[in-house]
């Protein structure tokens, strides 16, 4: 099937899990969503992350497990997740978001998420290291 893929970050620090405020396109803007982008052609899943990570908070990352399912998005794309652990920079809204936030286990349904991703985030806190525990994934 040629479904079109959009990657996500579950970007994990200290037993929070990072959101992104969506500042375009305007029927998107001000929702919150796990910070990622489209495929480009000839790059795989963990390519792609780590260039929307960069591009978009600036820091360097390194994918680690998929959180298993996909979402659907509308339009033929679907969602996929990767647990993400970042490797240096402190994540800026650089571009596509306005606002970043840490959210921990008991706030994370304190965003207005985009709809489509509650249950990718559902997972995504399910899998939330504690805070304590240095991220492995
Ligand atoms: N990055 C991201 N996009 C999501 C999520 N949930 C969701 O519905 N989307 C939608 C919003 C966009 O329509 C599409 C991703 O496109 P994008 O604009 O972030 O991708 P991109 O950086 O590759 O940008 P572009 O090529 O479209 O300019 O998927 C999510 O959690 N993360």
């Amino acid at each position: 099937m040629d479904e079109r893929v959009v990657v996500a970050g579950a970007v994990y620090d200290r037993g929070r899990l990072l959101a992104a405020r969506r500042s375009a396109p305007p029927e998107l803007a001000g929702r919150w969503e796990l910070p990622g982008g489209k495929l480009e052609p000839g790059e795989n899943p963990r390519e792609a992350l780590v260039r929307e990570l960069r591009e978009e908070l600036g820091v360097e990352a390194e994918p680690g497990e998929r959180i298993p399912g996909e979402w659907p998005l509308g339009r033929g794309y679907v969602l996929q997740v990767w647990t993400v652990r970042l490797l240096s920079g402190e994540p800026r809204p650089l571009q596509d978001h306005d606002e970043l936030r840490w959210l921990s286990r008991r706030e994370w349904d304190s965003v207005d998420w985009l709809d489509q991703d509650v249950p990718a985030v559902v997972e995504a806190i399910r899998r939330l290291p504690e805070p304590d525990s240095r991220a492995t994934t």
